[in-house]
């Protein structure tokens, strides 16, 4: 990763002038030859959690600088520029947050968004998911995925320092398990804070036909004060659970997919780990976000986003951003997570400051 072109403000003005003929491209290739496949759209900065490795109290407290409503972007212009981004080739879309339970009126997006030829699905917390489950799943979502980083109500405080419970996110599961949603729960691991949680939850979950997935501690942002001493190594998650539970690994579910995919051999279900740090999948990374405000990111740690806001709210017509979108994508040469231990510095181990945008802006 070049961090200084990266300081470079981006122009989506200058695609519109460069010899592009992909208007709908959907075979998108950038510099290292990763084809567009991923869509994640953040649809509100705020959460009712503050994840201590995510978006912490002890840092801002609570006034976070949230963005005001109209700097966010409406559901016509998110489901505009969604559908230009399917026309390129992306093949799922992913709502996040923030807590995307959050946003007043979240099924009719999924509705609008349900109509394209794309998987939806949709990341959040769980505390409010008992109440909306039903709604989702009838608006067309397609599939879910819960965070959950503790069983024990004291480690989860500790976790994601809210006042929920366990209870509100297990109930939360259960009813979009009710609703006929498959799920996925995603459990972030902080060696000495919740490593405990491990075997609980892999107990828990088995036999459930909910895959849960074990995800390495990042250094998203610039506000969770992430150490490299801090991140349990998905070996050893694996290690841990196979002393207990028989494993063998098996193969990905889909090309570029980051959770490696493990099976209980006693026919139990599955469980993944994300190894975003230990083992960095940047070379199969087909993944493009879009922020809260409409920021187009081509990587997790990006410094810098693509304003695709100004041109939905400017003159610009479908084949424009479809213009704008092929240009960013194929000048992509993002693999932060393969450079991290080049950027870390060699006296403290922790990484250098560049300014990175925060997780609940640009979702995970
Ligand atoms: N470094 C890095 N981490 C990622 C990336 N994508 C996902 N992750 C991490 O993996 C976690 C789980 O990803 P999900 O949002 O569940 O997406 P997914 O695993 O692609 O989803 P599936 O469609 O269910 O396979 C995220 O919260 C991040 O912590 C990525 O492109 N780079
Ligand atoms: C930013 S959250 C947004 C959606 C929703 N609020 C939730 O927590 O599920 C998306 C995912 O990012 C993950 N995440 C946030 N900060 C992370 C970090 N520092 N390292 C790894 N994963 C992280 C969360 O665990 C969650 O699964
Ligand atoms: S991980 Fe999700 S729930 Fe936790 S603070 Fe971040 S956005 Fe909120
Ligand atoms: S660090 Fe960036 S390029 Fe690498 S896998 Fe994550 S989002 Fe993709």
């Amino acid at each position: 990763m070049n961090l200084t072109a990266e300081n470079a403000e981006p122009s989506l003005d200058k695609t519109f002038s460069s010899a592009d003929s992909g208007t709908h491209d959907r075979s998108l290739i950038d510099t290292r030859k990763r084809p567009l496949r991923d869509l994640r759209i953040s649809v509100t900065d705020r959460c009712n959690f503050r994840c201590v490795y995510c978006m912490p109290k002890t840092v801002f407290g609570r006034d976070y600088p949230f963005l005001s409503r109209n700097d966010l972007l409406s559901f016509e212009e998110i489901e505009r520029i969604a559908r230009v981004f399917v026309a390129q080739g992306v093949e799922k879309i992913r709502l996040t947050g923030g807590e995307p339970l959050l946003r007043r009126g979240l099924e009719k997006l999924i509705e609008q968004l349900a109509r394209l030829p794309v998987e939806i699905t949709l990341t959040t917390n769980g505390a409010l998911l008992a109440k909306k489950a039903q709604t989702l799943k009838e608006a067309g979502l397609h599939r879910i995925t819960v965070s959950l980083d503790a069983l024990d109500d004291v480690i989860f405080k500790r976790m994601n320092d809210v006042d929920f419970a366990v209870s509100d996110v297990l109930h939360g599961i259960e009813a979009a398990a009710a609703a006929g949603l498959p799920i996925k729960i995603n459990c972030v691991v902080k060696r000495g804070t919740n490593d405990s949680q491990i075997l609980p939850l892999a107990r828990h979950f088995r036999h459930s036909d909910h895959v849960l997935r074990f995800i390495e501690y990042m250094d998203v942002g610039n506000s969770n004060g992430w150490r490299m001493a801090e991140v349990l190594p998905s070996t050893e998650v694996i290690a841990l659970i196979q002393a207990e539970f028989p494993l063998e690994a098996i193969d990905a579910r889909y090309a570029g997919e980051v959770a490696a995919r493990w099976r209980y051999l006693d026919g139990a279900g599955e469980i993944g780990v994300i190894s975003s740090v230990t083992q960095a999948f940047c070379s199969s990374c087909t993944r493009a976000r879009l922020s809260t405000e409409g920021k187009l990111y081509t990587c997790l740690f990006a410094q810098q986003g693509h304003d695709v806001r100004s041109l939905l709210r400017g003159d610009k017509n479908d084949d424009d951003l479809s213009r704008a979108i092929a240009g960013v994508w194929r000048a992509r040469s993002d693999n932060y997570s393969e450079m991290r231990s080049e950027i870390r510095t060699e006296k403290t181990g922790e990484i250098a400051k560049i300014q990175k945008i925060e997780m609940s802006y640009i979702g995970g």
